[in-house]
């Protein structure tokens, strides 16, 4: 029987494991996530959290994705996260903990939590990219923000389903050549002066989530450098609303970035027939 304690950011589901002892091995992890995520025959989720020690921050966090995959790093996931850490009593208000894109810090804020992603390296980021996609081309600008995102203007593109959304998500995270570990695809647009709504196709859930806090960031910094927006951006997703603050330096290489949002605790669930 294996403990898990489902929680949510705007939707963007998970189940938190603890694995201190390293009682799962890798293989153990990956397995687990693919078994338990399905949601027909098992409980369901994105992913699956898993809270382990740490040598450099008070816990590490990662994510292994419903495919298996693992993910260096889930802003929805480290809100939920910070939030399970604080309420079990491992974390008082403010913490730093470990994931594989570095040292991230987390603030419980009533409902909300903040994480502090730490600095976005913008160097290389170009915006607009072109790839060819069934008669026509996609513009595109690509950036890791822990993860690798690319970000679509949906209304220059033209896209206007989610249906469609889902088929250029899976043709782009397919093409190895151009993305070698795959990517998730965010698509976006603009509301008002700071307001954008964002859908993302993650990489890892093959699929369109609720919402995705690193590519609320992701959307937010382009929307910032093409259209001016000014820190902070509103980003709307699905499933609710992410608030993205940003610092860029003066020739705006990096940017230091926050995230705001909310963290939902859903269950208490013992999985049995493993
Ligand atoms: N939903 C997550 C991103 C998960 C990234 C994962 N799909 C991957 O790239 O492996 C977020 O809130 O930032």
């Amino acid at each position: 029987m294996i403990e898990f304690t489902k929680m949510n950011g705007n939707g963007n589901n998970f189940l938190v494991l603890e694995n201190f002892k390293r009682a799962y091995t890798n293989e153990e992890l990956r397995n687990l996530a693919i078994q338990a995520c399905n949601t027909k025959f098992s409980i369901g989720a994105d992913g699956i959290l898993v809270i382990e020690e740490s040598e450099i921050a008070e816990f590490k966090m990662r994510l292994f994705n419903s495919n298996g995959t693992e993910g260096e790093m889930c802003g929805n996931g480290a809100r939920c996260i910070a939030k399970y850490a604080f309420y079990s009593g491992m974390a008082s208000e403010k913490m730093r903990f470990e994931t594989l894109a570095g040292i991230v810090e987390g603030q419980i804020l009533g409902n909300e939590v903040m994480i502090s992603m730490g600095r976005v390296d913008l160097s290389s980021l170009t915006l607009e990219n072109t790839i060819a996609y069934g008669d026509g081309i996609i513009q595109y600008t690509y950036l890791v923000v822990g993860v690798p995102h690319v970000v679509i203007i949906s209304e220059k593109n033209c896209v206007e389903s989610l249906e469609e959304m889902k088929r250029i998500g899976r043709y782009l995270d397919g093409n190895h050549e151009v993305f070698p570990e795959g990517t998730n695809v965010n698509f976006v647009q603009t509301l008002y002066d700071n307001m954008i709504q964002n859908t993302t196709y993650e990489r890892g859930v093959e699929d369109i989530t609720e919402s995705c806090g690193t590519g609320s960031c992701a959307s937010a910094v382009v929307a910032s450098m093409l259209w001016g927006m000014k820190s902070p951006v509103l980003v709307k997703n699905l499933g609710g609303d992410n608030k993205v603050w940003m610092k860029f330096d003066s020739d705006q290489k990096y940017c230091d970035i926050q995230l705001a949002g909310a963290a939902n605790f859903s269950a208490q669930i013992k999985m049995l027939d493993i």
